[in-house]
């Protein structure tokens, strides 16, 4: 398997990507593409519903369903009239983009834990962070650099004790601190992790790591990372669904980067010779992405 422990030749690549995507035949259907369902975006923060559907829509994948608020269902359709509304069976969910941690009513809870609760491959993004212990299948977090001890917190990795584990200076230290940082994560909360970044960090409860370089820092703007969650689920659909469902946290490493490298790389096509980009145009761009992984 591509990346490791080198840090000299961990990067993932093109070539890694493309050996992780799938392309429909002419044997699949709708189904046969993998269905992601979302729970994403709240009142407060309606517009990552949207960006993280895009994402989802644009990565490539056979059905979009989304739950939520019932006031932002409206933007999502708006925008994506293919999305189907409610919760379905799914081949992957991802939950937590656009919802804040600190203000989640019990309510928004209880729904996320409740699809937590299916053995599908979640990602799991900004306010569901710190349940992800309570995923039942394999699972993905994607936080950024000021969300890791939402993650951390929970796992008694010493955030809290500043003389054991002075956090941000070892994430603003050397690559491989950082680096260190993410496996010790894995490993502790028995799921993918995912650092998002200039470099983006993932690392699996097993050791495996790689970094993803595919991006540019015009990508250091609003609503990003809500593209990135739903582009990761969608691949990380098609990729269940193309396994049977058979798909464990190992596998789930290299899906992740996979969807990191693309949404670079998307950043990096709607960025041009360096125009300022918003989110929307990353999730526009993420087909380009797929062409230039098969090129
Ligand atoms: N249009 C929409 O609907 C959008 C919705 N969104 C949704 O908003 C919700 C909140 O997400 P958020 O990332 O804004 O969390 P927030 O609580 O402010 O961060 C906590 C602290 O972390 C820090 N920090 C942040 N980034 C960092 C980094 N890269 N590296 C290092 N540190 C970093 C920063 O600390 P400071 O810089 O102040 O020291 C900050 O105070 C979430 O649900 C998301 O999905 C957004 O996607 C935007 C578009
Ligand atoms: N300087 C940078 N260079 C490259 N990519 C970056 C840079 N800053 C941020 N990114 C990428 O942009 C995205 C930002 O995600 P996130 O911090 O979750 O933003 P938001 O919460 O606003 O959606 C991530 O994919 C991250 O890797």
């Amino acid at each position: 398997m591509p990346g490791g422990h080198d840090l000299h030749s961990s990067e993932w690549t093109a070539a890694d990507a493309r050996s992780v995507l799938r392309t429909p035949t002419h044997d699949d259907y709708k189904y046969s593409r993998g269905t992601v369902s979302l729970l994403t975006g709240s009142g407060r923060y309606p517009g990552a519903a949207v960006l993280s559907v895009e994402g989802a829509w644009r990565a490539g994948v056979g059905m979009v369903t989304w739950l939520g608020d019932r006031r932002v269902a409206r933007l999502v359709l708006q925008r994506r009239p293919e999305t189907v509304m409610g919760t379905r069976a799914a081949d992957a969910f991802v939950v937590g983009s656009g919802i804040d941690g600190r203000t989640r009513g019990e309510e928004q809870t209880k729904l996320i834990t409740g699809l937590l609760s299916s053995p599908a491959p979640a990602i799991i993004d900004a306010g569901a962070l710190d349940l992800a212990s309570r995923a039942r299948g394999p699972f993905v977090v994607t936080p950024h650099a000021g969300e890791l001890q939402e993650v951390r917190i929970p796992l008694g990795l010493g955030v809290d004790d500043i003389e054991v584990d002075p956090l941000n200076e070892r994430l603003s230290g050397d690559f491989r601190e950082r680096v260190l940082v993410v496996r010790e994560t894995a490993v502790a909360l028995g799921g993918v992790v995912l650092l998002k970044g200039s470099d983006t960090i993932v690392a699996t409860p097993g050791g495996w790591w790689t970094v993803v370089r595919s991006g540019t820092p015009w990508l250091a703007t609003a609503g990003t990372g809500d593209v990135l969650a739903g582009a990761m689920g969608a691949i990380a659909a098609t990729a269940s669904r193309a396994r049977g469902g058979e798909i464990d946290v190992e596998d789930l490493g290299p899906i992740a980067a996979t969807a990191a490298w693309l949404h670079g790389t998307a950043g990096r096509i709607a960025a041009g010779p360096g125009m300022p980009i918003t989110a929307l145009d990353v999730a526009q761009s993420l087909p380009e992405a797929l062409v230039e992984a098969y090129a």
